[in-house]
């Protein structure tokens, strides 16, 4: 429960435009192993792989998408480019014959971090359906 507390909290501070560890990573702040960059988009491992591949792709510029719940039609073209940098990334990482692409949206979907991101994971024998 704490757990699902703190993922609330981290919820509404996000939307109200407070930053997170990721501004940190774009930013260039603290470090990360980067995949993928352009001008919106930056592709970089997560520090805690479910699976032998796992990046995490997100919008440079947050722009009130903290989670896909809150996507508004303005965000139209960044969801797109997410999506192609996810397709980027699995050629990058090899991994184009087998990936998936995950949003955790709200905490009972597990979303910790409030900037909207999606994870390509891959390498490995995936199982269906998720947890
Ligand atoms: C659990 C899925 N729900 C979710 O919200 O995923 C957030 C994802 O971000 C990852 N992460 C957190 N802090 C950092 C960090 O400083 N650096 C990196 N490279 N990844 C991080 C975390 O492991 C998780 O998979």
């Amino acid at each position: 429960h704490d757990e699902e507390a703190a993922a609330k909290a981290a919820a509404i501070n996000a939307d109200n435009g407070a930053p997170t560890i990721f501004d940190k990573i774009i930013a260039k702040e603290i470090p990360s192993t980067i995949v993928y960059e352009d001008d919106k988009v930056l592709a970089f491992k997560d520090i805690s792989p479910q699976a032998p591949v796992h990046v995490l792709v997100i919008p440079k510029f947050r722009d009130g998408l903290t989670q896909l719940g809150k996507a508004e039609q303005r965000h139209g073209e960044i969801l797109g480019q997410l999506l192609y940098a996810a397709r980027i990334v699995a050629e990058k990482e090899g991994i184009l014959d087998g990936f998936r692409v995950v949003i955790n949206n709200g905490p009972s979907a597990c979303q910790s971090v409030y900037h909207l991101h999606l994870h390509v994971l891959g390498g490995r024998q995936m199982k269906w359906p998720p947890g």
